[in-house]
C-alpha cells in the first residue's frame, strides 16, 4: 500500500498543477491498483516525492517539434545530469522491487533508456518492444496511432512466457496508443501485464484519462486508446 500510496501522490501532485511549459509532471506510474488506493489531495502534497522537482526541471519543451503545434518534451537533459538520471531509474526500482516482475518491457526508442536499467535492478530480463523491420526473429506485431503519425510495434516470439509479469516501461505517454499497443503485444503474448512505467504523462492525456485515479487495467486502456486518438 505504502509503495502504491506513494506513486498515485506523484500523478495527483502533476494532475492538480499541470506545468506552463507543457509537461505535467514525472515518473508517472500507471497501475490497475483499486481507486480507494488514491490518497486525498492534501496527502498528495504532503508525501510528493522531493527528487521530482529536479526530474522535471531537467525536462526541456521544445514547442513545436517535430511538427507544428507539438510541445516536444526531451529527456536528454535529464540523460546528461547523471544525478538525475539516477533518481528517476531509483523512483521505478522502489516500486517495482520485490513485486514479482519477471521482466520489464521498454519501448522503442526512449523506453530503452530507462528499461534496462530498471530490469537490472530489480532481477528481471529486458524485452525489447521494437519499431518494424529491426528484429532479425519471427515476431508478433501491433500497430498503433500515436499524436503525430501511426507506428508499430514488434516483439521475438518466445520473449515472454505465458503468466510472465511484465512491466511495461516508456518515457512518456500522450495518447496513450503506445502503451496500449504494447499492452495488446503482450497480452497477446500470454503476459502477465502488471503495470505501465512512464517519466511522463502529458496533461491531455491525464485530463482525458483519468489517470491521476490510476485505474490502468489493461482493459480500460482498449477503451482509453478510443478515445484519447480522438482527443
Ligand atoms: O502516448 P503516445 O501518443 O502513443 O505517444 C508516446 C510515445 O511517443 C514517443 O515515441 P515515438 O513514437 O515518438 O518514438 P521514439 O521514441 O522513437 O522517438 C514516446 O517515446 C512514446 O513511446
Ligand atoms: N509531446 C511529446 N513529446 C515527446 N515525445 C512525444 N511522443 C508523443 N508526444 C510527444
Amino acid at each position: 500500500m505504502g509503495e502504491e500510496a506513494n506513486c498515485n501522490v506523484v500523478l495527483m501532485e502533476a494532475a492538480k498543477s499541470p506545468k506552463e511549459n507543457g509537461h505535467s509532471g514525472v515518473a508517472a506510474a500507471v497501475t490497475d491498483a483499486p481507486a480507494s488506493a488514491a490518497p486525498t489531495a492534501a496527502k498528495a502534497v504532503a508525501v510528493v516525492d522531493p527528487r521530482l522537482q529536479g526530474i522535471s526541471d531537467a525536462i526541456r519543451v521544445v514547442p513545436h517539434f517535430p511538427k507544428q503545434g507539438i510541445m516536444f518534451n526531451d529527456i536528454t537533459p535529464l540523460l546528461l545530469r547523471p544525478g538525475v538520471f539516477k533518481d528517476a531509474v531509483d523512483i521505478f526500482v522502489e516500486r517495482y522491487r520485490g513485486m514479482g516482475i519477471d521482466a520489464v518491457a521498454g519501448i522503442e526508442a526512449r523506453g530503452f533508456i530507462f528499461g534496462p536499467a530498471i530490469a537490472l535492478a530489480i532481477g528481471a530480463k529486458f524485452i525489447p518492444l521494437r519499431k518494424p523491420k529491426k528484429l532479425p526473429g519471427e515476431v508478433i506485431s501491433e500497430t498503433y496511432v500515436l499524436e503525430y503519425g501511426t507506428d508499430c510495434l514488434q516483439m521475438h516470439v518466445g520473449a515472454i512466457e505465458a503468466g510472465e509479469r511484465v512491466l511495461i516501461v516508456d518515457d512518456l505517454v500522450a495518447t496513450g496508443g503506445t502503451l496500449s499497443a504494447a499492452i495488446r503485444l503482450l497480452e497477446r503474448a500470454g503476459a502477465d501485464v502488471v503495470e505501465c512505467a512512464c517519466l511522463i504523462g502529458l496533461p491531455k492525456f491525464k485530463e482525458c484519462a483519468c489517470l491521476h485515479s490510476l485505474l490502468f487495467a489493461s482493459e480500460r486502456w482498449k477503451d482509453i486508446d478510443k478515445s484519447a486518438v480522438h482527443y
